[in-house]
């Protein structure tokens, strides 16, 4: 037990995927893992263990923010021995060419939170993917003829910004697109040197204005999730 989650010792695999949304941890684990059990449910914030092709894998909700995900990341290593963590999240695209459903593999995640500031005394620190996962997650997209975008991402502090234009400048510096966990779960795990890696589905595009709907952010985007179980699983080369 920790203070957020209060599954038993061992009752949480080394791999934990992460929806910030706990229903979309609830639909993965009844959708693609076999014999899931439920291991938490503090808050309402949903986790599932079960096995992906004969692999022990859990499923946790980590909430929205890099606040909240920190909380769920920091109590997954160092109360559960968690190793391996592959975000699954939705995004807003910053470019036309970045399509509503399309798939991307944050190689680093640029932001807007003070915590890393704060952190590090003001000097930068960047953020980035286990190159390891984000290699296998690649090759699982090609296997599965699955086109992926790969690069930086913007882990926003806010979801409704008072600035709407403010996402061109990060646009022109060829970041895909806007989401809110992906540097704060990048930083601690290269702080405990575990792996980390953060998936994202476009759900809604800041320049043409199309969005999905709740239940498809909460209920779909198969192809992320499919992605990040065979990278989970893939021998290290
Ligand atoms: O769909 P999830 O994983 O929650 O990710 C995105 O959606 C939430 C905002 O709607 C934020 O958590 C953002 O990062
Ligand atoms: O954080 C997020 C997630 C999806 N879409 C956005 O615009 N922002």
């Amino acid at each position: 037990m920790s203070v957020h989650l209060n599954a038993k010792p061992g009752q949480i695999a080394e791999t934990v995927l992460l929806p910030g949304d706990p229903l979309r941890a609830k639909h993965i684990a009844e959708n693609f893992l076999e014999n899931a059990e439920q291991h938490n449910d503090v808050r309402g914030m949903l986790g599932y263990t079960g096995t992906y092709k004969g692999h022990r894998i859990s499923v946790q909700g980590s909430g929205m923010g890099i606040p909240s995900i920190s909380i769920y990341v920091n109590e997954l290593i160092r109360d559960y021995g968690c190793k391996k963590l592959i975000r699954v999240g939705t995004c807003g695209a910053y470019h036309e060419d970045v399509k509503v459903r399309d798939v991307i593999l944050a190689q680093a995640a640029s932001t807007d939170s003070q915590i890393n500031n704060i952190r590090f005394g003001g000097r930068n620190f960047a953020p980035i993917a286990d190159f390891e996962l984000l290699h296998q997650a690649y090759l699982a997209a090609k296997r599965a003829g699955k086109a992926v975008r790969v690069g930086n991402i913007f882990s926003s502090d806010t979801f409704y910004n008072d600035h709407p234009d403010h996402y061109k400048i990060w646009a022109q510096f060829g970041v895909l697109g806007v989401e809110m966990e992906a540097a704060g779960l990048y930083t601690i795990a290269a702080k405990y040197g575990v792996q980390a890696l953060t998936i994202l589905t476009v759900s809604d595009h800041l320049v043409t204005g199309e969005a999905t709907s709740s239940m498809e952010r909460q209920t779909s985007f198969n192809d992320m999730v499919q992605i990040a179980l065979e990278a989970a699983i893939a021998e290290k080369e």
